[in-house]
């Protein structure tokens, strides 16, 4: 049996857009889309985690969020539970720290993008937090 891997996840949004970056080679589901975030540390609360993978991943302070949607998905190899905020207050232009593939792309493009499977329901939230109840 896997264990539970806690994930904080950040949608960096800016009028109508949101931030991904690109998984890269030799981790957890390679080339795939994501929006930036990653794993709570022990002796971390899941904002901080947020705070900090947002910092080290694109370079940017987070200065507010607001939580969106957990989602608890097994991937068979690894199940995760991701705590995924909304983040639309932010210092720094953000940027991928690590030579990730980056893109500012609209709302309504979301369901296009090759996103691991549980992304899914982040997207239909977000769409529903943008343009209201029809995704
Ligand atoms: N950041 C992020 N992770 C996601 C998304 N969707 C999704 O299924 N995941 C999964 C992939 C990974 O198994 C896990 C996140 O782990 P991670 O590899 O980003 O963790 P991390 O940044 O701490 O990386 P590392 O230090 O362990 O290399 O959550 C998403 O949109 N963003
Ligand atoms: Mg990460």
């Amino acid at each position: 049996m896997s264990k539970l891997v806690h994930v904080a996840v950040g949608v960096i949004c800016r009028e109508q857009q949101t931030f991904l970056t690109r998984r890269l080679e030799g981790t957890h589901m390679a080339g795939k889309w994501e929006f930036p975030g990653g794993k709570v540390e022990t002796d971390e609360t899941v904002a901080q985690a947020l705070s900090r993978e947002l910092k080290e991943e694109v370079g940017i302070d987070v200065l507010a969020c607001s939580p969106l949607i957990n989602i608890e998905h097994d991937y068979g190899v690894k199940k995760v539970l991701l705590e995924v905020f909304l983040v639309d207050q932010f210092q720094g232009e953000p940027q991928a720290q690590e030579g990730q593939e980056q893109q500012w792309l609209d709302v309504s493009a979301l369901s296009e993008v090759d996103f691991p499977e549980a992304n899914l329901e982040i997207v239909n939230k977000v769409k529903q937090y943008f343009f209201g109840e029809a995704v």
